[in-house]
């Protein structure tokens, strides 16, 4: 007999779950569209060459020890990934009012930033937007706050719904705490624009709603780590605070590595600090302190220019090829004449699709044709190849008519 004999099967991740389904497939001609990790053309993961020689020269590297990282992780790290968000110039970076420690990756990030948040903020209320990203609510749920949503995707003109985002925002309680997709909404693949984010600027300061920014794929939505950050420093250029969640997994290819981090923009630099001493506070009975060898591998790169920039062009090269994935299914399910209007693959940005296909659609996609994708109808782009797409949109075709 066993204590644990009452326990009751959980279900698979509704996520992580398609890989174990597809993985279980026998079938040849099986894609797995599920999790949002990078594949080539050749349908394989990716180590990026970068990646390889910053390893390479760690491993060269006679003095490098396996010491206890300090509870906030690697200061080389924090202080070259508040930059690569924030921008070298940032002025808050300038007037030391980022506190940035290093996370288990971008789940690590938020769950850290939830636990904090629970403990120390006034408000326990978090808006989330409606769809997001599956772990969201579990994480800030299981971080103790309350977690509400907020109206984001129009199903009905498969983009923004800005109209009731304004709603939802301006009736949230005073403070309540925002999170916001920096670029690349999961699984909606729709944005705000620019003059859209402004808008939401200026209705949360007016509010004091405290944004939260996850940051999961900068430098994938548009190829330029800059373009893709925008939003998140128009927020620190109003002299505002915010708190910010940034993986790279990724972006930098290294999903099992997990490395991440949270920063938190203050008011000022003497609150920085006292706000960096209470996250110690949130990590050390977490996890103590952070692995050592993926931040190293970041730092490496990003502190090298001549490193860092063969890391943009091949952080590039991995966007355009999912760019180029996005215009060959459109082309695919065009020349088929699939009924309905498929123009939202090629205007959707990032690592995401959001199809429309119902979970029945989606259902029977996997049982007749072996494609695996998420039950809300999500695919992503970076798991198609030219040689794959043919059978997504014989698929699609099929499912749809
Ligand atoms: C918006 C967002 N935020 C945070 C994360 C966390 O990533 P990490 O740095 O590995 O902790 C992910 C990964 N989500 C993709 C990867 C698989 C997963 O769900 O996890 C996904 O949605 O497929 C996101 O899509």
């Amino acid at each position: 007999s066993s204590v644990f004999a009452a326990l009751a099967q959980a279900p698979e991740d509704p996520i992580l779950g398609v890989t174990v389904a597809y993985n279980k497939d026998p079938s040849p001609v099986k894609v797995n569209l599920g999790v949002g990790a990078y594949r080539t053309e050749e349908g394989k993961p990716l180590v990026l060459n970068v990646v390889r020689r910053a390893e390479q020269m760690l491993i060269n590297n006679p003095s490098r020890v396996k010491e206890y990282l300090p509870i906030t992780g690697l200061a080389e790290f924090n202080k070259l990934s508040a930059k690569l968000i924030f921008g070298a110039d940032s002025p808050a970076i300038q007037e030391n009012r980022v506190t940035t420690v290093q996370c288990l990756s971008g789940t690590g990030s938020l769950r850290v930033g939830g636990e904090f948040l629970a403990r120390h903020y006034h408000e326990r209320t978090i808006y989330i937007p409606q769809p997001t990203w599956g772990n969201h609510p579990k994480v800030f749920t299981l971080s103790g706050l309350t977690v509400r949503s907020y109206r984001y995707y129009d199903p009905a003109t498969r983009g923004l719904d800005f109209k009731g985002l304004l709603e939802d925002l301006s009736s949230a309680p005073l403070g309540s705490i925002v999170l916001l997709h920096a670029c690349a909404h999961n699984p909606t693949g729709v944005d705000p624009t620019i003059d859209q984010w402004e808008q939401i600027r200026q209705l949360m300061r007016s509010k004091s709603l405290l944004p939260f920014f996850d940051s999961a794929y900068q430098g994938f939505a548009s190829g330029s780590l800059d373009k893709d950050a925008q939003s998140v420093r128009m927020f620190v250029a109003d002299g505002g605070e915010l708190l910010m969640a940034q993986s790279y997994a990724k972006n930098m290819g290294l999903y099992g590595e997990r490395v991440g981090a949270l920063s938190i923009v203050c008011g000022s630099a003497d609150v920085a600090v006292r706000v960096e001493s209470i996250l110690k506070l949130v990590i050390r009975p977490m996890y103590s302190n952070p692995p050592l060898h993926g931040p190293s591998i970041v730092a490496t790169i990003l502190k090298d220019s001549e490193m860092f920039n063969e890391w943009t062009l091949e952080l590039k090269a991995m966007a355009d090829r999912i760019i180029s994935m996005r215009q060959q299914l459109f082309d695919a399910l065009k020349s088929r004449g699939t009924p309905g209007d498929w123009s939202h693959i090629i205007k959707q940005i990032g690592m995401f699709t959001f199809t429309g296909l119902n979970s029945d659609q989606v259902a029977f996609m996997r049982q007749e044709y072996h494609i695996y994708m998420t039950s809300d109808g999500r695919i992503s782009m970076a798991g198609l190849s030219t040689r794959t797409v043919p059978h997504l949109a014989d698929a699609i075709h099929a499912a749809v008519t």
